[in-house]
């Protein structure tokens, strides 16, 4: 199957270290790593964002070279940000992203955010406006979703709506998506596809399940499950296990 995204050699000066990626459309694929790791870095590569070195071809182009119309339809990103308080109403700002009235109108609908459409922005609550945020980048439907910790500050029942919403649109659309995220088990039961990052490089690929029981985990974060929760690793254990 050809790849929705190919990504060969991404770096960023100090903050990524030559990664490769490829994506397949339909997917949505989850990146974990702790803070500093290379998350929104990766993302920001992709995007184009700070000057990137590597070679990025969606959809069979280069998306440095398209118009910001074939863009906003090619790739989508969200910012870790939410801080936003321009004085701008909720609907205006998703119309920035380039969708068509039906589409807009579509995002404010799955996003239950109609009551707030024509309130400023800098007068909703976080969550809503997260939420403003999102449809933003979702209403022109891209090919390439980059998101960035999309479900932070939402309410534990559109952490899940969300999730839903996003692996079914991709699946639906033969879209991609990848998705910052720090909720493990969240990246766990909705992911088709997770990778781990480590000091500025990918360290792990594959199945959310596989990955997820590798010692990656362990080592990466210092947390492992235990009784059902997930707990830092003790110091007596780690003396044990180290030669
Ligand atoms: N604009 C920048 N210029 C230089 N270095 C940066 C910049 N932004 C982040 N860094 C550094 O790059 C490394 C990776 O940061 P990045 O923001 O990609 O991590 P992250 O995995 O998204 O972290 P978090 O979970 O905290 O959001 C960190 O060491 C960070 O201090």
């Amino acid at each position: 199957m050809t790849a929705l995204l190919e990504a060969h050699g991404l770096s960023l000066p100090g903050r990524l270290h030559g990664a490769d990626l490829a994506l397949a459309p339909g997917t949505l694929t989850c990146i974990v790593g702790p803070n500093g790791s290379g998350k929104t870095s990766l993302l920001h590569a992709i995007a184009g964002i700070g000057r990137p070195k590597g070679r990025i071809v969606v959809d069979g182009e280069d998306p440095d070279g398209l118009s910001p119309a074939r863009r906003a339809r090619m790739l989508g990103y969200l910012p870790a940000a939410r801080d936003l308080d321009w004085p701008l109403m909720a609907r205006d700002l998703v119309a920035l992203g380039g969708a068509s009235t039906e589409e807009i109108a579509d995002a404010l609908r799955t996003l239950d955010l109609e009551h707030v459409a024509d309130r400023r922005l800098d007068r909703l609550s976080t969550g809503e406006r997260s939420r403003v945020l999102i449809a933003r980048v979702l209403a022109p439907r891209p090919r390439l979703l980059l998101l960035d910790e999309p479900t932070a500050n939402l309410d534990p029942l559109w952490q899940i709506r969300l999730m839903e919403m996003l692996k079914a649109a991709v699946a639906a659309n033969r879209q991609a998506a990848l998705v910052a995220i720090h909720d493990l088990d969240a990246a766990v039961r909705f992911a088709d596809r997770m990778l781990v990052m480590k000091g500025g490089a990918i360290v792990a690929d594959g199945a959310p399940a596989e990955v997820i029981d590798s010692a990656h985990i362990r080592d990466v974060f210092g947390i492992e499950k235990s009784g059902g929760l997930w707990r830092p690793v003790s110091r007596s254990a780690d003396r044990r296990s180290s030669p």
